[in-house]
């Protein structure tokens, strides 16, 4: 606390004692309307926020520095906050002010970090928010995530001795914030560098094995861990007990919607490593970082937000048992040609709600009228979309079908109790139907026919005074009042009782309208308090079938996944690959997924490819800058990747054998973050390739070696691709573009090695891109041609090609030899360096015969005569 108080009110008093056990949040203390902030949390929050800094006198003769936000537009401040790293405590009043004696209580009912967000306005539709927890047990480590908005809880277990994998899953998972414990966060390496991420240190207890096993017990109310998976895992529990542990801490509330936890290996899953995910522009562009121009945008024709979040953990996490892939595939397929039953699911898809965020919000206590009726329209389109799906024999959907709970009676209720448009807040009626409820419609009833009463008294009044003017209204202060402007107050009768003085006129009440205003307000008020009770009554019964509904709504975001598949097969004519475990990847027309969707239509070119463990491992390409080199590699990579997720994929036949990773090393880029050159990030990812990859694994390597000099690279790149094609160090498939033309001779030197060439036709002194992948390699680069397309100035090119024509003269004779500076006179008006005459002619220029000695003059002249010798005889 940063003032020091002499004398504290015994408000400052409360907010002081709350605050002291939220040392490490802001702590948002209400006050009627508004949440306030003081001392150092109020000058924290007015520079974040931009909000006034004012101050309160109330204690002593120190003035308390405050700040505060209006509690119905709080989200947006927390979200502020929230993306700047702060954690906010949210302080409440707990006791009606009405009936509280003295000061009000007040306690913290929820702390809200990044990790832990469940408001809407906070979250993005079709993006997961995780907390993710890390422990450290008998030699692994334990990996917990949580989506709290939605209640998925999974949780894995990785060896010591594979913390990249650990640092991978992280990157994948890219958690809103990390529990972990202070000494577990130092002890893995990369942590610290993953800038983005928010790191909260944990109590070493909240991670302690028995109590980690004993809270997961209490909590899903289960005698062993063993239906999850997880009995025999004990960093994986220790990691889940220290997540769950930190959510009790800050939610403050039972969490019933986390209703199970489910175990994953690594290995059910194909593993991206951060580079290949960044680089094949899986969820993101590599530039700009946006989501459109990804593999996800184009692969997106889901109509739900669940479905759309699952989609995207489709692709992050591709699978790799044949039996999973071609169960999905299936399913994908079966919609691909029933176009009728496309169109239905997706017409009731799209009057579906995001019912893994409701059923969070109800189990939170957050979730208003407007949620329920979002559930009882999704649950209202279920026996329709159950019926659709009963005509399709395939496993998937067949599956699907009977995980969709149509919970009638529940939808009934619903249907029943719910008024349609009701507002915002629950607390002020107009959100329950009166017919559900016999007394509900007896107090609706009474407050109505009030209003009717208070018009006809009005009217009666009028006559009775004869005050035309007159007016009956109604204020939340004074209640009920009769209005006389001051010309008509003679004419006042004598039983009106003064309330109030206006400029133009008084307030009166009389005896009837006093019993009409008990009344109609006892009605009002016990008609919002049954409304508000009945909203909890329906808010329980919906949670008794929370675990069929979390299962319906994994089951409608799944449907939704796989019809947003098949849409994009349709609509961008993919085919079903063929998926084999032989190793062999034979795909005819391939195209880019999105590239192919950036040019104008039918502008792109597709190419075949044929690789397999034999013959046919590597593939060298060669050809000019821009010719299409890296596409064609990408593509690839993708085509492999749709395969793996069980999507159709572009082109026009496809045989895939499964792979067990794909590793990309493409393009340089400066780390500047972890202060690492290009070439140094280039080295660390081949490093990391050459460690992982095995024969099963796809490569894609994009121009190696380029950070270094010319035969550094070169070299380099020549032994990366002999350990990678060598069948006895990893003999994966491996698709390498290169400039360096030298590295074509591995061809014939190598079993497996093949060259490719891109073509380009020469039209005189132009170039024309045909974009076409031919056997057999090219020995021009056409470098110079490509940056006069780019613009670079005539002036320029003229002068590179004398220069290419000079360095390769030179370099022909032998590679060992180093350029040496042209000779010829013509040369050597061209010459980058100063020729050795010019120098000695220069020294002559220069020098002060008066002041030099005869000896000093005999040896400049034999240093001379020996340079312009040595310039000869080179
Ligand atoms: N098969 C194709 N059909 C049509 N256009 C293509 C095709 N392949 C590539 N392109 C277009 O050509 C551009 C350049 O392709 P790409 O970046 O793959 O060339 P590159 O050979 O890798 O060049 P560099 O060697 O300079 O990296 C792409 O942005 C794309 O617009």
């Amino acid at each position: 606390m940063a003032a020091k108080v002499t004398k504290t009110t015994p408000m400052v008093q409360q907010y002081m004692d709350i605050k002291q056990e939220y040392q490490d949040c802001l702590l948002f203390f209400r006050l009627g309307d508004f949440y306030e902030m003081f001392y150092e949390d109020a000058v924290v929050a007015s520079r974040e926020l931009e909000i006034v800094l004012t101050s309160r006198g109330d204690s002593g003769t120190e003035r308390i520095p405050m700040c505060g936000v209006p509690y119905h537009s709080v989200s947006g401040y927390l979200a502020k906050l929230l993306s700047k790293g702060y954690k906010v405590a949210i302080c409440e009043q707990v006791e009606d002010p009405k009936t509280a004696k003295g000061i009000v209580k007040r306690a913290v009912v929820r702390v809200v970090t990044p990790g832990t967000i469940i408001e809407e306005q906070l979250l993005r539709e079709k993006v997961n928010n995780y907390l993710a927890a890390i422990s450290y047990i008998d030699q692994a480590w334990g990996l917990a995530y949580v989506d709290l908005s939605t209640g998925e809880f999974k949780v894995t277990q990785i060896p010591s001795s594979q913390s990249q994998l650990l640092m991978t899953e992280l990157i994948r998972i890219k958690p809103a914030e990390l529990y972990i414990t202070e000494t577990n966060s130092a002890a893995i390496p990369g942590l610290s560098q993953l800038s983005e991420l928010v790191v909260t240190h944990g109590a070493p207890g909240d991670f302690r094995y028995e109590t980690a096993y004993a809270r997961l017990t209490e909590h899903f109310q289960i005698h062993s861990l063993r239906a999850f998976g997880c009995e025999e895992l004990p960093a994986a529990v220790s990691a889940t007990g220290g997540v769950l542990a930190y959510l009790y801490e800050t939610q403050k509330n039972s969490l019933i919607h986390l209703r199970k936890i489910v175990t994953y290996e690594t290995g059910q899953f194909m593993t991206l490593d951060p580079a290949t995910r960044r680089n094949l522009e899986l969820t993101r562009t590599f530039r700009a970082g946006d989501t459109s121009g990804s593999l996800f945008a184009i692969l997106d024709y889901t109509v739900t937000s669940m479905g759309g979040r699952t989609l995207r953990t489709w692709l992050e996490q591709p699978l790799v048992q044949l039996a999973a892939i071609t169960r999905r595939q299936a399913a994908v397929a079966v919609l691909t040609v029933n176009l009728e039953a496309r169109e239905s699911i997706r017409e009731l898809l799209k009057n579906t709600y995001d019912i893994q965020r409701i059923l969070s919000k109800l189990a939170s206590n957050s979730a208003n009228a407007r949620d329920l009726l979002g559930l009882k329209n999704t649950l209202q389109e279920l026996p329709k979309l159950k019926e659709l799906l009963k005509q399709f024999s395939v496993e998937y959907i067949k599956e699907i079908e009977q995980n969709i709970f149509s919970c009638t009676e529940l939808s009934t209720l619903l249907i029943d109790a719910l008024l349609e448009d009701p507002p915002l807040t629950i607390k002020e009626g107009g959100i329950i139907n009166p017919s559900f409820h016999p007394e509900l419609a007896h107090l609706k009833d009474a407050s109505s026919q009030g209003r009717r009463w208070v018009a006809e008294l009005e009217q009666q009044e009028r006559e009775r005074t004869g005050i035309k003017s007159l007016k009956i209204g109604f204020n939340q202060v004074f209640g009920y009042y009769i209005e006389v402007t001051n010309s008509n107050l003679n004419m006042v009768p004598a039983d009106y009782i003064r309330k109030q003085t206006l400029t133009n006129g008084e307030r009166f009440i009389n005896q009837t309208l006093k019993e009409y205003e008990d009344l109609i307000l006892n009605a009002h008020e016990k008609s919002v308090a049954l409304e508000y009770q009945i909203f909890l009554e329906i808010r329980e019964k919906i949670l008794q079938h929370i675990d069929e509904l979390q299962q319906t709504a994994t089951s409608l975001a799944e449907l939704d996944s796989i019809l947003s598949l098949a849409e994009v097969a349709v609509r961008n004519h993919y085919i079903k690959p063929e998926l084999n475990e032989n190793g062999k990847i034979v795909i005819i027309d391939g195209r880019h997924p999105v590239v192919e969707r950036m040019i104008p239509p039918g502008n792109f070119v597709p190419n075949d490819v044929l690789l397999d463990s034999n013959d046919n491992r590597t593939h060298i390409i060669t050809g000019p800058n821009m010719a299409g080199k890296s596409t064609y590699m990408r593509q690839v990579a993708l085509i492999v990747l749709l395969a793996h997720i069980g999507s159709f994929v572009p082109a026009k036949s496809a045989q895939i054998g499964l792979v067990d990773r794909i590793f990309t090393r493409v393009g340089a880029s400066d780390d500047l973050a972890t202060g690492q050159s290009t070439f140094m990030v280039e080295m660390n990812e081949v490093a990391y390739i050459l460690n992982h990859a095995t024969a099963k694994s796809l490569i894609i390597l994009d121009e190696i070696g380029r950070g270094t000099s010319t035969f550094d690279g070169m070299s380099i790149a020549w032994a990366v691709v002999e350990f990678v094609n060598h069948p006895n160090r990893i003999g994966a498939k491996t698709l390498v573009a290169t400039h360096y033309h030298e590295l074509t001779e591995l061809a014939s030197i190598l079993d497996g090695v093949k060259n490719y060439h891109v073509a380009v036709q020469r039209d005189g002194e132009e170039i024309v891109f045909i974009r076409k992948i031919m056997p057999g390699k090219t020995d021009q680069s056409y470098g110079i041609e490509v940056a006069r397309l780019a613009g670079l100035p005539t002036e320029i090119t003229n002068r590179a090609r004398e220069i290419l024509k000079m360095l390769e003269k030179h370099q022909t004779a032998d590679l060992e030899t180093p350029v040496k500076p042209p000779v010829s006179e013509t040369e050597r008006q061209l010459s980058l360096f100063p020729m050795d005459s010019e120098v000695v002619l220069e020294e002559l220029r220069k020098m002060d015969l008066v002041s030099i000695t005869p000896l000093q003059a005999l040896n400049l002249l034999y240093e001379w005569q020996q340079k312009l010798r040595g310039q000869q005889a080179s």
